[in-house]
């Protein structure tokens, strides 16, 4: 489920967002500018301590150097030397060098034997010294010493100073050379004496420690070596240190030897704690500030805002309960208004609708009362329907079964048709008609077929006979002594009877008479159509005159012969050409009539004249022709002679009682002695030559 936010706390993690994101921000950049300022400020403090050190540095050795020069040219000071009485007047100008110049830890007065003449503050019978005697001899020596300078001497030495003031055993020497007069320039003298302070270490500490504060520290290096380190009371951070590094020379135009230190001044980065602190809490309580600014921004706001909307939601809520006549006023914001407007609007038109749905579903409710009475009518007058339906539905199978069934039985006659052009057409039709309806039994005849015999299927033949008897012409009849036995007459369109079909069935409803009947009917028309059939085809091929096969007939012949001789040569057929002679004449002499008369005539001799396996043709006008199926050159031969034989003999009896000779011209072949091909050429060209000879014999 997807999580839903809550305005009021979205509105105010926007407000502490908002009030955080700048505290924040100015917070980080408030502390990062105090940082920067207490680094800069720290580096200058840095840099005014080193100043300061500086100076106080210069300026110390300076009143030592110069305290020291005026100390060595007092004249007392040289008689000293020689004179055990002045030493309380050493002692007296010793005595100030110690205790005004802070530095300076004793002071001592040396002769030019390098034997102490008189201290202050300092440690007798010291042989220290020697090595500074030494060194001095040898600059002194060597003439670099000059005349009058001071020298410098960085000392280790434990016993030249009190341990408990000089713990580090370390120090400054300064060596200010005493001379007998006043040197001019240019001038080199060895010294009678020496005035010697001892600076240890912890006076220059002393000295400088007192302008460190908090967390300073100075170091002194010379060399790379550390010779003093000073540090304030206060101990150093960890926060890591700013340090400045310089030089400090311990120079002036009295010292010969100018000492030289690396300086490095020191100090904790970390700012003054309180200062930070007070910057942290300043930033803090703006932050807390503006957090809470922020929250009670968030609050305001949301009750601001969320206000107007509780009230919105507190209208939506009564227009959901059907309350329609909110009218919130405490929206406070035109937008709320408009919204609530909207609602209000809203609600009114759904307060409309559903009145108007009120409406309409009670004028639904009569009028689905209204239905059910109606469906209940219907469910009635459903049920005495459905009945009603079921029973003619019962009837109607019955009915399309019965029509199913004739509709089979006139398909199987209309597929019987073709079955009926077969030979056997009394086989046929009493299988067709037993198929039909095999419980009957079935009887057939017809009148040009197996002269007029019937063919029977389980009906006797003395029921049979009784059948031939009655000599009713109607299509269907009953056999009034026999019982059960239908018979149905064959008749063709002219009413003439082809035959009878004879039915022996217990049950014959009027359908099945109907059926049979026409069954009947078409077995008539069919059997009438091969009848006229046979006919046709038979006068298609007979000469209508002789009733002669014809010359179609004769081709047809001819060529089966033809075939046949193909596939056994040894059978032999024979052709005659028969040319009746003088025809025209008879013809324009006793009139056509007569003509035919001569032609029958003709046709009957040569009839007469062959074998039943002869054939005779006329072939048309005067013109026959006889094929001998098995036509030798003997046969032909034979038949040739019969033939002549009788042509001119024999006579035909005309109207006026005058007897008309017969002649016809004569020739053949056998396929013997010629190709079938050529053979009714030949034997036309010898019936030709014959009739040729008949006509010269005629004439003379
Ligand atoms: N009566 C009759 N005459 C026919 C028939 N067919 C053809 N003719 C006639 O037969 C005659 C044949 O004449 P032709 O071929 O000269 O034969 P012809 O008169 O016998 O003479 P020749 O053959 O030379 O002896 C014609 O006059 C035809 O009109 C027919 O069917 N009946």
């Amino acid at each position: 489920m997807r999580m839903k936010l809550r305005l009021k706390y979205s509105l105010a993690s926007l407000m502490i967002f908002i009030a955080v994101i700048p505290a924040v921000i100015v917070g980080g950049l408030l502390l990062k500018q105090q940082t920067e300022i207490e680094t800069n400020y720290q580096r200058e403090k840095l840099e005014r301590l080193s100043s300061t050190l500086r100076q106080e540095f210069n300026y110390r050795f300076y009143v030592l150097s110069t305290s020291l020069d005026v100390l060595s040219r007092d004249r007392l000071l040289v008689q000293a030397m020689d004179d055990f009485f002045l030493t309380s007047h050493v002692r007296e100008t010793l005595e100030p060098l110690v205790s005004k110049v802070p530095l300076v830890e004793s002071a001592y007065l040396i002769d030019s034997d390098w034997e102490e003449v008189e201290n202050y503050n300092g440690i007798t019978s010291q042989s220290n010294f020697n090595e500074i005697m030494r060194y001095l001899d040898e600059q002194y020596e060597k003439k670099l010493l000059e005349n009058g300078y001071q020298w410098l001497f960085t000392y280790v030495d434990k016993n030249l100073v009190l341990n408990e003031d000089n713990p580090s055993d370390d120090g400054l020497i300064v060596v200010d050379p005493i001379y007998s007069s006043v040197l001019s320039d240019g001038l080199q003298r060895k010294p009678v004496g020496y005035l010697v302070v001892v600076i240890p270490t912890e006076n220059i500490s002393k000295m400088l420690k007192m302008y460190l504060t908090g967390d300073e520290k100075v170091t002194f290096l010379r060399n790379e070596k550390e010779i003093l380190n000073i540090k304030s009371d206060g101990s150093l951070g960890s926060n890591g240190l700013l340090t400045l590094n310089q030089k400090i020379k311990i120079d002036s135009d009295l010292i010969s030897n100018p000492l030289e230190y690396e300086v490095k001044i020191s100090m904790d980065k970390k700012p003054e704690e309180d200062k930070f602190t007070h910057s942290l809490q300043i930033i803090s309580i703006v932050g807390i500030c503006m957090v809470i600014v922020g929250i009670f921004g968030a609050a305001i706001t949301y009750r601001w805002v969320t206000r107007p909307l509780a009230a919105l939601m507190v209208m939506v809520r009564s227009y959901s309960r059907g309350d329609y006549d909110q009218r919130e006023r405490k929206l406070r914001f035109s937008e709320f208004y408009q919204v609530g407007e909207l609602f209000h609007e809203m609600a009114t038109t759904i307060e409309e609708q559903l009145e108007d749905l009120a409406s309409k579903n009670t004028e639904l409710k009569q009028a689905n009362n209204q239905k059910e009475k109606y469906n209940r009518q219907l469910i009635n007058f459903n049920d005495k329907l459905e009945k009603k339906v079921e029973e003619k539905t019962e009837e109607l199978t019955l009915s399309l079964e019965r029509e199913e069934r004739r509709r089979d039985i006139l398909k199987s006659l209309l597929a019987f048709s073709s079955k009926l052009q077969q030979d056997d057409i009394k086989s046929v039709v009493l299988a067709q008609v037993s198929s039909l309806y095999p419980e009957a039994h079935w009887a057939l005849k017809l009148s040009n077929i197996d002269n007029n015999q019937w063919q029977s299927d389980g009906i006797d033949e003395s029921v049979l006979s009784k059948v031939d008897a009655v000599q009713n012409k109607a299509e269907y009849f009953f056999v009034p002594e026999i019982k059960l036995l239908h018979c149905f007459n064959l008749i063709d369109s002219s009413g003439q009877l082809l035959g009878r079909l004879v039915m022996k069935n217990e049950k014959l409803a009027r359908t099945d008479l109907e059926i049979v009947s026409l069954f009947a009917r078409q077995l008539s028309s069919t059997i009438e159509g091969r009848i006229l059939n046979a006919e046709l085809e038979r006068i298609a091929v007979t000469d209508a005159l002789t009733e002669l096969p014809n010359r179609k007939a004769f081709d047809n012949d001819f060529k089966n012969n033809t075939e046949r001789l193909k596939r056994y040569p040894e059978r032999q057929f024979g052709l005659f050409i028969i040319d009746v002679n003088k025809l025209k004449q008879v013809n324009d002499e006793f009139g056509h009539y007569v003509g035919d008369e001569l032609l029958k005539a003709v046709s009957e001799l040569l009839i007469g004249a062959c074998r039943q396996t002869d054939r005779v043709y006329r072939l048309g006008g005067d013109e026959f022709a006889i094929l001998l199926e098995e036509g030798s050159e003997q046969a032909c031969c034979q038949l040739a002679t019969r033939l002549e034989g009788v042509r001119g003999h024999t006579f035909t009896q005309i109207e006026t009682g005058e007897l008309l000779p017969i002649h016809f011209a004569l020739g053949w072949l056998s396929s013997e002695n010629i190709p079938p091909e050529k053979m009714f050429q030949a034997a036309d060209k010898a019936m030709y030559e014959d009739k040729q000879a008949y006509r010269s014999s005629d004439q003379l």
